[in-house]
């Protein structure tokens, strides 16, 4: 049997700087990892298959579809038996599909002793798979292939993520985009010594797939007001293509803190405290 953890992925920064020319958006971003994900565990099997479990299969019927299969197939199409512990909600902007695609790459990888498939095969499966795959923060450009490490490490820090319950496909967001042509992020980025210093730059940058997926899903204004609203909150914004937002935190105790205060003030929400991983 093998096993891996499909980490939740954050965009700290989201700017989106232009548009190729099959429709595909080109991205600037700070990409982090949250302590929190799916996990994908494979055994030896004639035939391939799926089963999802965990506190958030029922959101996510088995289909041929899933990322899971699409990478299984990616890898070449021998059998193997496939779990997939759903956690992380679907369609919310922290990769959860990408990140059991990358996750299924690497335990069938192992299971079959086969190479990963190609840079462009691993794309195919979704733009934010490279960077799940990778699994380090970095700066991801291009239209998510191109991933440049970050020139030291992250500053310890804890986020906690917070979604409202409404599931936002993408495409909408990304067609909603008022301007294709938002200036990048600066092209040396600094060197953060502590998790004030890293908020005080985001401040000054941004997610501009906020303000479209607002316009679609209004509750991602409330999540990411209730987030700063927070004590110790030192920013909070959208990921991805939303509706989940992030709260950055310099300490576990408020971040434990803000996400118990979250939970009993808003039921419906998944809430998750995690400490950034770089
Ligand atoms: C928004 C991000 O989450 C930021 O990390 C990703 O760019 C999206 O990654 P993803 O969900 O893996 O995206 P894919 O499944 O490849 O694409 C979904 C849809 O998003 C749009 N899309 C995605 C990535 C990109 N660079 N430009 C786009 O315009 C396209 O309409 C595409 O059909
Ligand atoms: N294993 C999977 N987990 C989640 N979604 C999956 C999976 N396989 C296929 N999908 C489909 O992919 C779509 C996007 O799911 P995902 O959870 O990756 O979105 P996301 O969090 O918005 O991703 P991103 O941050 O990359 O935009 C969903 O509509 C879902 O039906």
């Amino acid at each position: 049997m093998t096993e891996a953890f499909a980490r939740a992925k954050i965009n700290l920064t989201l700017h989106v700087t232009g548009q190729r020319p099959d429709g595909y958006h080109l991205l600037d971003s700070l990409v982090v990892f949250a302590d929190v994900g799916d996990r994908v565990r494979t055994e030896p099997a004639e035939a391939l298959s799926l089963a999802i479990t965990g506190p958030q299969a029922v959101n996510l019927p088995v289909s041929d579809d899933n990322l899971v299969l699409r990478a299984a197939r990616a890898m070449g199409g021998q059998g193997a038996r496939i779990t997939l512990e759903k956690h992380l909600p679907v369609a919310s902007g922290i990769g959860g599909g990408s990140a059991d695609a990358a996750a299924t790459l690497k335990a069938l990888a192992e299971l079959w002793q086969r190479p990963l498939p190609e840079a462009a095969a691993v794309l195919r499966l979704g733009a934010d798979v490279p960077v799940c795959l990778e699994g380090r923060a970095v700066r991801m450009a291009g239209v998510g292939e191109i991933l440049e490490p970050l020139a030291g490490p992250l500053p310890p820090a804890w986020l906690v993520l917070a979604n409202p319950g409404v599931s936002v496909p993408t495409p909408p967001v990304f067609k909603a985009l008022a301007r294709r042509d938002n200036p990048p992020m600066p092209e040396r980025l600094p060197d953060w010594g502590s998790a004030d210093e890293l908020a005080a730059f985001l401040a000054a940058m941004r997610n501009d797939l906020e303000a479209p997926a607002i316009a679609l899903a209004p509750e991602v204004a409330e999540t990411r007001a209730a987030l700063a609203a927070e004590p110790g909150c030192l920013i909070a914004r959208m990921s991805g293509s939303g509706a989940t937002c992030f709260g950055l935190f310099a300490e576990e105790r408020p971040a434990r803190a803000a996400a118990e205060a979250l939970r009993a003030a808003h039921p419906g929400w998944w809430i998750e405290p995690a400490r950034m991983a770089g």
